[in-house]
């Protein structure tokens, strides 16, 4: 029985949790579970047959059954994210900051592939800004496009080390530490989880973690919160960096009491309560969570209010009226086209510029080449667009399957020519031109499809 797993790991869980150990690790070899998480601006959570609501989070439902995202056009508008479900308890987390600034500043460390980002992008709902980082280049790239299809302009995505924060002393309001980790929570997701595990990366994961939080403390605001959580079980990646981060005064724990029903397990830290998800309990896979808050500290530096901008022309009206708002942003001319990020944070921008590696922010919003205006696929994905600037094109699913694989489509009778805005179900997919006789498609040829199209 429970031969998948290493015989030291069935050692500690039948120490860690005694008489449920057994149900814990037949758990483990369990189905693994469906859940996507809506996109409230693009699509209302629709709780179709079979699907049933995470109940930690309103835009979270699980599905009855694995469906083929890449053949469903809303996931490539990003109208939904597939994401585990314990991960989403994160919304529930922040729902419990009353005390936020009504703008803050957010950070999530460790970013990529971009569940929890994309949550705390809907979370902010334009509101405040986002930093959203990932130190691997390829998984930083992977976090910088579902950011995009998400479509917030009040996104920048960064690839730094965690020590790099420290240039921005005192900044965030919140930063999420979703840690690197030994990866329990995903044993029955991932068999090479298991086969990697050993005691030995327990002890290297915990200690990792402990520099990655201790380098970017500095970049935490006294009086701020930070999310610690991982995807691990053990004590010495959870509970006792947690213990550690608190160590002289530096942080108290805020207890988190999720309700029973939700079957989420409590787990004490000192004098306060994390969470975690355990598979014989809760729907989902394993995740542990903890909320701090830094305590005050009388070295705050803040950063000078103003620098030097390298603001450049005035963007042009064919541009700034595809926006729902458009005096609500800054517009900056780049190498690639015109990007809009929310004017109230220039400032910032600017910092993350002159600090940190910054590889993507805002939306690309096109560019003007002489004199015409080309708007470019970002936009299409913003939820600051404005539609009706476009003449738009209502695709069936077929057609939109045909489009999203970069094929040319034929206009329907009487479509004006010119940049049309290609539709399936009330959500945008991206650009086509229509010359007259055909739809020159504008699909980015990254984001393709791959595979073969059902007949
Ligand atoms: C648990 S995953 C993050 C998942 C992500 N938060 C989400 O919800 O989609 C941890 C991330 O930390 C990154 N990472 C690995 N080593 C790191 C380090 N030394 N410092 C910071 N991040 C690191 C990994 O590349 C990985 O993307």
């Amino acid at each position: 029985m429970h031969s998948r797993f290493p015989a030291e790991f069935i050692q500690r869980i039948n120490q860690q949790f005694g008489d449920d150990a057994n149900a814990f690790l037949g758990a483990l070899s369990n189905d693994v579970v469906t859940s996507v998480r809506y996109n409230p601006n693009k699509m209302q959570a629709s709780y179709e047959l079979g699907a049933e609501p995470v109940p930690w989070c309103k835009d979270g439902v699980y599905l009855s059954e694995k469906p083929v995202f890449t053949l469903d056009p809303l996931f490539h508008a990003g109208c939904y994210y597939p994401q585990e479900a314990s991960s989403m308890i994160l919304d529930w987390v922040l729902q419990n900051l009353t005390d936020l600034p009504e703008h803050p500043h957010v950070l999530d460390l460790c970013g990529a592939p971009g569940g929890k980002s994309t949550l705390m992008a809907s979370f902010l709902a334009g509101k405040g800004v986002l930093v959203a980082n990932e130190v691997i280049k390829s998984r930083a790239n992977v976090l910088a496009e579902n950011l995009m299809k998400w479509g917030y302009s009040n996104c920048v995505v960064t690839r730094n080390d965690p020590s790099d924060f420290s240039r921005l002393p005192s900044h965030f309001d919140v930063m999420v530490v979703d840690a690197p980790c030994s990866g329990e929570g995903m044993f029955r997701k991932d068999e090479r989880a298991i086969e990697e595990w050993s005691q030995g990366n327990v002890a290297m994961c915990a200690s990792r973690q402990r520099r990655i939080l201790a380098d970017a403390w500095p970049a935490l605001k006294p009086g701020g919160y930070l999310v610690y959580s991982t995807c691990t079980f053990n004590p010495d990646e959870n509970e006792e960096n947690i213990r550690w981060l608190c160590e002289g005064n530096r942080a108290d724990i805020i207890s988190l009491n999720a309700p029973n029903d939700w079957c989420i397990s409590s787990v004490k830290i000192a004098n306060g309560e994390a969470l975690a998800f355990y598979p014989h309990k809760s729907k989902g896979e394993g995740l542990f969570v903890a909320l701090l808050r830094k305590n005050d500290e009388d070295s705050t530096i803040s950063f000078p209010k103003k620098i030097k901008n390298k603001e450049k022309n005035k963007a042009p009206g064919a541009l700034t009226q595809c926006f729902k708002n458009a005096p609500a942003f800054f517009f900056s001319e780049e190498a690639n086209g015109w990007r809009a990020f929310p004017a109230e944070f220039k400032n910032d921008l600017f910092q993350y510029q002159k600090n940190l590696s910054v590889l993507r922010y805002g939306v690309e919003a096109g560019q003007v080449i002489r004199n015409r205006y080309q708007p470019s696929h970002e936009l299409a994905m913003s939820v600051d667009l404005q539609p009706e600037s476009f003449v738009t094109c209502n695709l069936s699913l077929k057609d939109a399957l045909k489009y999203l694989k970069g094929e040319v489509l034929v206009p329907s009778t009487g479509l004006e020519t010119g940049f049309v805005l290609m539709n399936y179900n009330g959500a945008p997919l991206g650009f086509a031109k229509n010359i007259g006789t055909r739809m020159n498609n504008l699909y980015p040829s990254s984001l393709r499809i791959r595979m073969a199209l059902p007949d």
